[in-house]
């Protein structure tokens, strides 16, 4: 077995977090193992670069570690975030196993949600900016539109197996929300009801603040669902167990690599062109409320570490 490189020199602007169940991109060949230090930590796992047939180099990084273990509260969001920026990258895409809130949205259909409704409880280091450094990203829109409209033109018809759906916003005609609870507890079944009362389409852990934090880094970022169990508001259903999770996760992990390699291949030349990936740059230049003289060094020098030509060190 040939040993892996340590360093990569090229900007890698493509990344694909996977988070359970999806560990590993099967149908690339790493090339390179980065060991990433930040200056919020070290990531969930080493990042793996692989590089396409056509020499496009990708990241994968494991929100959950390669193994597995860390909680969705104790993912370091700050650091996955930081440490991809850092080595270039300029496009997320987040994969996630999800709870469904509807009933037309089936255990193992792929939903791309375009609206989030943040249900953590405030225990996540959840912003790159901080006292004497302040600053606001907006986040209206908390996915980007256009690889939510890519993925739905391009994936709908490459999922194999009968039934599977892809749901979007434009397949349904209307917002499909993404619950984000705080874990690691599934919800109780009142608390699910009122989720799908809220018109709540799919729940998971883990969107929130890796959403936000790619937001503030300027990175175009889509989350990219798999149902896996009907969560727990159905009172004729045995409520969502991790066994129902991970059983879903392995008969269709199959699909979630199509859907990946679908989209490596069409957003290879979008984000070379800056047609994909480019719309949020300089968004957070000017949003820095806090008056040159009153910034804080030390989080002026860790901001460097994500926007270098930004904000002189004085
Ligand atoms: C094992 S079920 C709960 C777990 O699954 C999801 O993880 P991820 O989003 O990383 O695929 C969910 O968010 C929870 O963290
Ligand atoms: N029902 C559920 N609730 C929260 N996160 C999940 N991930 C997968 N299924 C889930």
């Amino acid at each position: 077995m040939t040993e892996l490189a340590h360093v990569f020199r090229e900007p890698v602007t493509l990344a694909i977090i996977g988070g359970t169940g999806l560990y590993k991109l099967e149908a690339l060949k790493p090339i390179a193992k980065l060991t990433v230090s930040t200056p919020w930590g070290m990531p969930s796992s080493q990042i793996t670069i692989a590089k396409t047939k056509t020499g496009f180099p990708i990241a994968f990084l494991a929100r959950h570690g390669p193994h597995h273990d860390l909680l969705p509260s104790d993912v370091p969001y700050r650091a996955n975030i930081a440490a991809l920026k850092n080595i270039g990258v300029k496009v997320i895409l987040a994969f996630s196993a999800v709870g469904s809130l509807q009933e037309y949205i089936k255990p193992r259909d792929f939903v791309i949600p375009n609206q989030v409704i943040d249900r953590t409880k405030g225990i996540r280091a959840s912003t790159f900016f901080e006292k004497g450094f302040v600053a606001h990203a907006g986040f209206g829109e908390p996915f980007d539109p256009k690889l939510n409209k890519i993925i739905g033109d391009h994936c709908t018809e490459i999922l194999h197996s009968d039934g599977v759906k892809l749901h979007t916003k434009e397949t349904e005609g209307k917002d499909l929300v993404l619950i984000c609870m705080e874990g690691p507890t599934f919800s109780t079944r009142a608390e699910s009801q009122l989720y799908k009362a809220w018109g709540g389409a799919v729940i998971n852990m883990s969107c929130i603040p890796e959403a936000k934090l790619a937001r503030e880094a300027e990175i175009a970022y889509q989350m990219i669902c798999m149902s896996t169990d009907y969560d727990a508001w159905n009172e004729a259903e045995e409520s969502v167990t991790v066994a129902q999770v991970v059983g879903n996760l392995k008969a269709n992990s199959d699909n979630a690599h199509r859907i990946a390699e679908k989209l490596i291949e069409i957003l290879e030349p979008k984000i070379a062109s800056g047609d994909v990936g480019s719309d949020l740059e300089g968004s957070m230049k000017f949003s820095v409320s806090t008056k040159p003289p009153a910034r804080d060094r030390r989080a002026n020098i860790r901001m460097h570490y994500l926007f270098p030509n930004y904000w002189p060190i004085e």
